[in-house]
Parts: structure tokens; sequence; C-alpha cells
């Protein structure tokens, strides 16, 4: 849909890039010129997707945990090293797991949120300090979930994506001055490889669910990054602030208790 050179000459780090969602964020971000990226934990699985995505243009990768502030600072140090600048930064890691409120340990709650909250809030200090504030020009875009109405089944993500969300939008005003823009994109249900991870008892609703969106169908990979490229690009540059759903109207029409209900059945 864009011209191919839209993102010539830019630099944009992906985190979570190696799978799913973040894969094709990446990989629309090299189609499209920029020099790319990618992170996430596990070494081995980074590798084989950036071999992959190499095809498409210069890739580069580094094994990263989002929660720990050392791990990001090198990254910082190799990205400074290697381009001197970083001019888009998408925040995609992130997980959770389904469980009913009252079942969520201490622990599991704390994962889930330096997961999604602390994670992502580090990951823009460090890369902000490091490059667009200095530059005086950056653009963050941050993968949230649809969780408009709350999130009965995962209560956890709820509040951390609803943090995200209302920190994106202190950041657009925080940050104007440096013209830096700051955006989220908040997808419904997605097929992706993040889907394979739920319990089979879940997986089973999944046509069931399909059927209740108003669009009639999840959302592919390729809908959530179509999003990103355009709140990236210069046609988005009066966009700042803002949470784009991509859900096919989920956030107006969907009944999550099912999710919720789902879990009563087994846990
Ligand atoms: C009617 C049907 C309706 C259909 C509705 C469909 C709903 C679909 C939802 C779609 C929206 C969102 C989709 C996605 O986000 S897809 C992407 C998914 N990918 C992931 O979620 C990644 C996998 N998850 C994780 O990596 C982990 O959950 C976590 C994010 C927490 C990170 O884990 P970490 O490595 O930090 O932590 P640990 O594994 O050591 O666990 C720490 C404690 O967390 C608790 N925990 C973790 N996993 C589970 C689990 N599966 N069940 C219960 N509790 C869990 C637990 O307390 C851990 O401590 P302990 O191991 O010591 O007990
Ligand atoms: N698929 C869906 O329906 C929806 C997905 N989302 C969100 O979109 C994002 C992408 O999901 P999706 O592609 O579907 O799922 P995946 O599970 O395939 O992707 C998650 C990615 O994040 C990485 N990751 C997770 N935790 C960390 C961490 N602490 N540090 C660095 N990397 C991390 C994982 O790699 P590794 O394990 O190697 O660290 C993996 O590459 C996630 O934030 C997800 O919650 C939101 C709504 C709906």
């Amino acid at each position: 849909m864009f011209k191919s050179d839209t993102f010539k000459g830019k630099v944009a780090m992906v985190t979570g890039g190696r799978s799913g969602i973040g894969f094709q964020i990446a990989k629309d971000f090299l189609l499209l010129g920029a020099k790319v990226i990618i992170c996430s934990r596990k070494e081995d699985k980074l590798k084989i997707a950036a071999e992959e995505l190499a095809a498409y243009g210069e890739l580069s990768y580094q094994a990263c945990d989002i929660r720990k502030t050392e791990d990001i600072q090198s990254l910082v140090s190799m990205i400074k090293e290697k381009y001197d600048r970083l001019d888009i930064l998408v925040n995609n890691a992130g997980g959770q797991f389904p469980a009913l409120a009252e079942y969520i340990s201490d622990k599991g709650w704390n994962a889930v949120i330096s997961n999604n909250l602390n994670g992502t809030f580090s990951m823009i200090r460090e890369m902000a300090n490091a490059f667009f504030i200095p530059q005086k020009q950056g653009v963050i875009v941050n993968i949230t979930a649809e969780v408009y109405r709350g999130f009965p089944g995962m209560a956890h993500t709820g509040a951390a994506r609803a943090g995200v969300e209302n920190l994106t939008k202190t950041l657009a005003q925080e940050w104007s001055d440096f013209n830096i823009r700051i955006n989220c994109v908040s997808p419904g249900i997605i097929e992706s490889s993040g889907l394979d991870q739920y319990p089979q008892q879940i997986q089973d609703m999944f046509e069931e669910a399909e059927k209740a969106i108003p669009l009639k169908r999840f959302g592919k990979v390729e809908d959530v990054s179509n999003a990103v490229t355009f709140l990236a690009s210069p046609m988005a540059e009066y966009i700042t602030g803002i949470s784009l759903f991509v859900d096919g109207a989920q956030h107006l029409g969907f009944d999550k208790m099912g999710l919720a209900n789902v879990l009563k059945s087994f846990m």
C-alpha cells in the first residue's frame, strides 16, 4: 500500500519481533525500506527469525528481556554502535496467561504487569533518552490489546494494557516538545503464534468466538502491521496520543465474559 521507500533511511526497533505480529511488523518495515532491529528473550528462535527476515532487507537482532534494564541498555549500545540513531520503536513484546482473578497469585500478577507495563516503560525511557530526545525526533507505537470494557479472564493484562494506553496519552503531551509522537494499536483477537499458547478448552471456542465479532473473523497479523506502519509513517504526522483499535469492532460488540465462563468450567 505504501511506497517501497516510505521508511528509507529510517531505523526501526521491534520488540518481540521473532514471532507472530512482531515478525510481520519487522518484515513490513524492511519491505518499506527501513533498517530493522528485533529483540526477544529466546536467542535460538530469535536467530532463526532474523535469518528469515534478512531476505527482506537490513536486519539486526539481539536477545533482550524487556524486564531487564541492563539488557535494554546493552541493546542501546548495539544500536548506537551500528546505526548511531533510532527513528521508530514498536513495543510489541508481551503476553499473559488466562486465569480468573481470584486465582492470580502475586507472582503471576507481577509477571504480567512487569512484562507488559514495566517492560514497555523501561524500553520507552531508555530509547527516548538515548535517541529520540537528543535527536528531537522519534515515533513510538505500543501494541496493547483491546481492553475497552475490561478483560474478564485476564484481569492482569487488562490493567497493564490500560496502563500503557494512559502512559501513551501522558507522553504524547510531555514529549511533544521533543517532536516525539506516541500511539497505541489495540488488537482484538489476532490469528498468530500467540493464540497457540492458549489451553485447548479455549481454542475449542475460537470458531464460535469468530462469529460473535461484528466483522465475523479474527484479525490477521497483516491487519495489525498495516496500522503500525501507518502510525509510524509521515501520513500520521498529526496523530499522537491515541489508541487505534484493530479488532473488527470487537470493543463494541463482543462479550468477553465467554472467556471467563470457559475458565470457570475447568479452573
Ligand atoms: C469463548 C471463547 C472466547 C475466546 C477468547 C479468546 C481469548 C484470546 C485472547 C486474545 C487476546 C490476547 C492474545 C495474546 O496476547 S496472544 C500472545 C500470547 N503470548 C503470550 O501470552 C506469551 C506467553 N505467556 C508468558 O510468557 C507468561 O504468561 C508471562 C507473560 C507471565 C511471562 O512469564 P514469566 O516467564 O515471567 O513468568 P513465569 O512463566 O516464570 O511465571 C511466573 C508466574 O506467573 C504465573 N503463570 C505463568 N504462566 C501461567 C499459566 N499458564 N497459568 C497460570 N499461571 C501462570 C505463575 O504464578 C508463575 O509462577 P509459578 O510458575 O512459580 O507458579
Ligand atoms: N494474538 C492476539 O490475539 C493478540 C496479541 N496481542 C499482543 O500482541 C503482541 C504480540 O503477540 P503475538 O505475536 O500474538 O504473540 P507471540 O507470543 O507470538 O509474541 C510475543 C513476542 O514477545 C516476545 N516477548 C515476550 N516477553 C518478552 C520479554 N519479556 N522480553 C522480550 N521479548 C518478549 C516473545 O519472544 P520470546 O518468548 O523469545 O521472548 C514473542 O516474540 C503481544 O504483546 C500480545 O500480547 C494483543 C492482543 C491480541
